[in-house]
């Protein structure tokens, strides 16, 4: 059996070994996509550490069983063999061992395949969770995205600050904004960001506290707890005040997050920090947002009619869902440019819509005054 620390060890010298190596094994990984690379036998890799060179070897030592048996079969120990100046023997042995472990078992969990877990009652049942969405592809502001993605990274190699403050490692985020705003693409792209594993609370399923206890303490770590629609629910501020008591008893890491279309119903007590520690509004789409949309869905950078599509953008409230409906290839007669008028139409149709509303609205006061 592989030992802990081998496979940590194997997974981190992956990425060296595939660069390095004259002759490479391959495995098929657990997803059954990916091919894992790993040095073959009695190649060598080397690597550096605060400036420090060493190297590591892959060997076996193969050896027949002593007893007698029908079933012949040899022994073979895998093993990595690591050499180094003896005058480095201490950082080599403390802080560079311990970084190869913490990042090979990084390494592992990016690698693992995703779960989506959802409770029937007091149980979960988990599905493979491979949504393709990501940060990169997510429409939003870029200097806002890179916020949020720091702040994810952050948290997640932020376990000796955790440890040294005594504080349980996790990080509340309220997600908040319009249907079709992005609220649930944001969270796969956080769980693909981090390569953790989801666990979609449904909270209408939970019959007690005893029940919501063994949920909450049967997910696992590194992990992000999602709990949509929090305005539906019933009794939040008991919820969060049970779910604050019990994280001290779950190790490891783990998110969660709460998704709204109606933050101002939201009790204030609920949603101060410390409890959700992040808020992130997703709104309606702008026009940076919109320039990411229309590179993923027609691959354009630039065109003579976004100008036009920024001023109507400004003007409206269209979600980005909305949006994107219109730069999906439906039919292969249409061309880019159809695409982009399809799309001025629809927003052109949402202002007059609006301005009609906001007119009957004026007119409606008028009439009370
Ligand atoms: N910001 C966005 N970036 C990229 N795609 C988006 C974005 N917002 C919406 N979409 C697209 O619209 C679809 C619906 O969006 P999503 O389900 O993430 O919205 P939501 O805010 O969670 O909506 P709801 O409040 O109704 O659950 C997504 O599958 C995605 O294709």
């Amino acid at each position: 059996m592989r030992s802990e620390a081998y496979s940590a060890i194997e997974n981190y010298l992956s990425i060296k070994s595939s660069t390095q190596a004259k002759r490479l094994k391959a495995d098929i990984g657990k997803n059954n996509q990916s091919l894992v690379l790993s040095m073959d036998d009695y190649e060598e890799v080397a690597d550096e550490f605060r400036g420090l060179r060493l190297w590591w070897a892959f060997g076996k030592n193969v050896s027949k069983p002593q007893a007698f048996s029908f079933f012949s079969h040899t022994d073979e120990k895998r093993y990595y063999k690591l050499t180094f100046h003896k005058k480095h023997r201490d950082v080599i042995l403390g802080p560079y061992l311990n970084h190869v472990l913490k990042e090979g078992k990084a390494m592992k969990v990016r690698n693992q395949q995703r779960r989506l877990f959802t409770n029937n009652g007091s149980s979960w049942s988990h599905v493979v969770f491979e949504h393709p969405a990501t940060f990169q592809t997510l429409a939003m502001e870029p200097e806002r995205k890179k916020e949020i993605m720091d702040d994810l990274i952050e948290f997640s190699k932020a376990e000796d600050f955790y440890a040294r403050t005594g504080r349980a490692w996790k990080r509340g985020y309220l997600l908040y904004g319009p249907p079709g705003t992005g609220k649930s693409t944001m969270i796969a792209a956080m769980a693909n960001l981090l390569g953790y594993d989801l666990y979609d609370l449904e909270l209408m399923a939970v019959k007690d506290n005893t029940e919501l206890r063994k949920l909450l303490i049967e997910t696992s770590s590194k992990s992000i707890i999602v709990i949509e629609d929090i305005d539906c629910s019933l009794d939040l501020t008991g919820l969060l005040n049970f779910i604050d008591g019990l994280w001290s008893a779950c190790r490891g890491e783990r998110l969660i997050v709460f998704t709204t279309n109606h933050v101002d119903k939201l009790d204030s007590a609920l949603i101060r920090k410390g409890r959700m520690d992040k808020h992130i509004e997703l709104s309606y789409c702008g026009f940076e947002a919109f320039k990411v949309l229309v590179k993923n869905y027609l691959g354009i950078e630039s065109h003579s009619l976004f100008g036009t599509i920024e001023a109507l953008l400004a003007e409206t409230n269209m979600s980005p869902a909305d949006v994107a409906e219109h730069l999906i290839p439906k039919a292969k007669s249409r061309n880019i440019e159809n695409h982009l008028k399809s799309l001025i139409r629809a927003l052109e149709q949402a202002k007059g819509g609006a301005t009609l509303k906001n007119d009957q609205s004026a007119k409606e006061a008028i009439k009370d005054q």
